[in-house]
């Protein structure tokens, strides 16, 4: 997807609308400045182009926040489908988080070479500043990953999602220092309503303890939940931050499967030297209690949309922000939890209930927040516009008077 090569160098903003907002000046002022003071020409051209820009940016943003809602949804049934059944390798759930990355060929290289929707070679943009940064935070997810699977893997299931809910307030603090986030009533709101949501939904899970849960395993999972919190934490902003040398889409999904690649060479060196391939072949033959080939789908499964959910999360930061990112994937917590419900018949208390109202709230306050400021931001852009033709007609009315007076001096002469 070529069309946000216009990425504004300058003032990255934070939020989609003032992005959007951005892109379209930039494409208004070129369409001026080529159109020279044919006013009302380019006044067409320039709605057009600005049009399209937005339907494409909201498709862009559609299309990653439904890889988010289906990979994070999907993506946590499934890892719970796997414990069900009697799954239980640390290295195993850890590493199908990020081996999924080579299905990234496919949006990499298809509208190159098959669809022939743009002239950019895939993987030409990365200096060496891009490419190294990339592997290093791919390490740092790589090892975020294994710290959520133990955390997932020893904590109960309400402790752990109890920890887990401070991400949103870390990444709140992670943002106003990395990329310069303005605390806003909007965001400072829904984070507040959020964690408040994911707490409740904490203490109205189940405290089902895991078999032989020894008090320095309960300590190692929860401090790997809060390492995992805390990193996951800094990984949005910083991807923010580099994304904004990064000039188009497509670059963000090469990026991204630079950081799964790097985070996969982590977890396969976990898996070789602590056996996990060989445990992965025990459990699909002894351990899983639905048999070998429903272990090895389940496998696939969680490997295709642990993909969707970390590529939704990568789009939605580079379209929107890490906070608005870190806000989207929160209210997934929610919805996850419904999913439980209607998959695995989980109860429905009245601490959930309250939760997911709570969630609702802060979720649709910011979207409502968002448009408002969007709309804002639209009034301040057409005014904008109006002035620039004002200016452009105003400028060639004073060349025409110019070259009028010159050529009729001429003619005197
Ligand atoms: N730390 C952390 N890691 C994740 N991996 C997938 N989702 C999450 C999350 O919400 N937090």
């Amino acid at each position: 997807m070529e069309f946000l090569t216009q990425h504004p160098q300058q003032e990255h903003d934070q939020d989609q609308a003032n992005f959007s907002r951005e892109l379209m000046i930039i494409d208004t002022k070129n369409n001026i400045k080529k159109s020279g003071s044919r006013v009302q020409m380019h006044d067409q051209e320039t709605t057009n182009t600005t049009s399209t820009t937005k339907k494409r940016y909201i498709f862009l943003l559609g299309i990653n926040y439904l890889c988010l809602f289906v990979g994070s949804i999907s993506s946590t049934l499934l890892s719970k489908f796997y414990f069900n059944h009697k799954g239980a390798s640390r290295w195993v759930s850890t590493w199908v988080q990020s081996a999924g990355f080579p299905l990234l060929l496919l949006p990499i290289y298809l509208p190159f070479y098959v669809l022939k929707s743009t002239d950019r070679k895939p993987f030409t943009g990365f200096t060496p500043k891009i490419l190294s940064l990339s592997i290093l935070i791919g390490f740092l997810l790589g090892f975020n990953n294994l710290l959520f699977s133990w955390g997932n893997s020893y904590l109960p299931v309400s402790t752990n999602s109890l920890v887990l809910s401070s991400q949103l307030a870390f990444t709140l603090i992670t943002s106003v220092i990395i990329v310069k986030q303005k605390i806003t009533y909007a965001n400072l709101n829904c984070v507040i309503l959020l964690t408040l949501s994911s707490v409740l939904l904490a203490l109205g899970s189940s405290h089902d303890k895991p078999k032989g849960l020894t008090k320095s395993k309960y300590l190692i999972g929860f401090f790997s939940t809060v390492g995992a919190g805390l990193l996951f934490a800094l990984y949005l902003p910083l991807m923010e931050k580099i994304y904004k040398k990064v000039h188009c889409y497509s670059m963000v999904v090469e990026m991204q499967m630079v950081m799964e690649l790097a985070a996969t060479v982590l977890a396969t060196m976990g898996m070789t030297i602590n056996r996990g391939f060989l445990e992965m072949k025990k459990e699909s033959k002894n351990v899983f209690d639905l048999g070998e080939k429903a272990y090895w789908l389940t496998v696939i499964f969680n490997v295709v949309t642990w993909q969707l959910c970390f590529m939704g999360t990568a789009g939605m930061v580079f379209l929107t922000s890490s906070l608005t990112g870190g806000i989207c994937m929160t209210a997934l917590m929610a919805v996850n939890v419904l999913g439980g419900v209607i998959v695995y018949g989980d109860n429905f208390g009245n601490t959930k209930i309250v939760s997911t109202l709570l969630c609702v709230w802060g979720f649709s306050s910011y979207l409502y927040g968002m448009y408002m400021k969007m709309k804002e931001e639209e009034k301040k852009k057409e005014s904008f516009i109006e002035k620039l033709i004002n200016d452009d007609f105003l400028q060639g009315q004073h060349q025409f008077v110019e070259m009028t007076q010159i050529v009729t001096h001429n003619g005197r002469g």
